[in-house]
């Protein structure tokens, strides 16, 4: 019998390994071109990566394929030893609440919300319904402190924030499932030095504190301080290889 190679082959997963990437092709359409090819890619639980690409590199996409908003077009991506990219559309959306924060560019926070109600947001989403109201009020102390934000920032309207604040909120937010993976993408984009140095401080106290993985895309080479793996998808990912050997 010929032998058949599956378009979505399975990996044996690894339970140290927080994501494997195997033979990861994507497209945005059928007949369009991938934007992105990747042999293959590995980061141990526990890790922090920092992701670096030019405009267009792939960085969002990237992203997108590891929290399974998008599924790859081949290859097979397994994230915290689950075979993410094979999950189907409502358990991947399950899965993804339960064990990713995200902290976005723009924050994402709903500006009509509390900082408490933005918070519990995300909490009650990720399916915690077991844990009483004792539990989140305890937690989103135990954050806020942390943070160095005054706890009766929580009644706040997030839209009569600082944006400096705006962010440790979207932190806390990201943090408030205690995740074992963060993906932030573009995070400080919006800050001033200062306090895009504070923040980069915060976030690595707070990812070390709670023995998550984080991936952190940024084109700001100067923020990969203290990350253990710097990538540039420029590199991994064959497409734009191709395209900077032809220039
Ligand atoms: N929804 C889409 N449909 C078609 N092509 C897309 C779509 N989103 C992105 N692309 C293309 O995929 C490529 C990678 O885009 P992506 O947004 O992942 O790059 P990026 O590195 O995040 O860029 P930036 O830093 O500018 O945000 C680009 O060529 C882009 O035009």
């Amino acid at each position: 019998m010929p032998k058949t190679t599956s378009p979505n082959p399975t990996i044996n997963c690894n339970s140290s390994l927080a994501v494997e990437m195997h033979t990861v092709q994507f497209k945005y359409h059928k007949t369009a071109n991938p934007v992105l090819s990747i042999p293959n890619w590995y980061l141990h639980a526990g890790e922090k990566a920092f992701i670096q690409g030019a405009s267009g590199a792939g960085k969002s996409t990237f992203l997108k394929l590891l929290s399974g908003l998008l599924v790859p077009t081949q290859g097979a991506i397994n994230v915290l030893g689950q075979p993410i990219s094979q999950l189907k559309g409502a358990k991947r959306d399950r899965f993804r609440a339960k064990h990713i924060g995200f902290i976005f560019q723009q924050f994402n926070l709903i500006p009509y919300l509390s900082v408490r109600d933005n918070i519990a947001a995300a909490y009650y989403f990720s399916n915690n319904k077991s844990s009483s109201k004792k539990d989140f009020a305890n937690r989103i102390n135990e954050l806020l402190n942390t943070l160095r934000l005054p706890l009766d920032i929580a009644e706040r309207k997030t839209s009569a924030l600082s944006i400096g604040q705006q962010q440790r909120v979207a932190i806390a937010r990201a943090l408030i499932n205690n995740p074992e993976l963060i993906i932030a993408d573009e995070p400080t984009s919006a800050l001033d030095a200062a306090a895009r140095d504070s923040f980069m401080t915060l976030l690595l106290e707070c990812v070390a504190e709670n023995e998550s993985t984080l991936i952190f895309v940024s084109h700001d080479k100067t923020l990969a301080r203290g990350f253990d793996e710097i990538v540039d998808l420029q590199n991994l990912n064959e497409i734009q290889k191709g395209a900077s050997h032809a220039n």
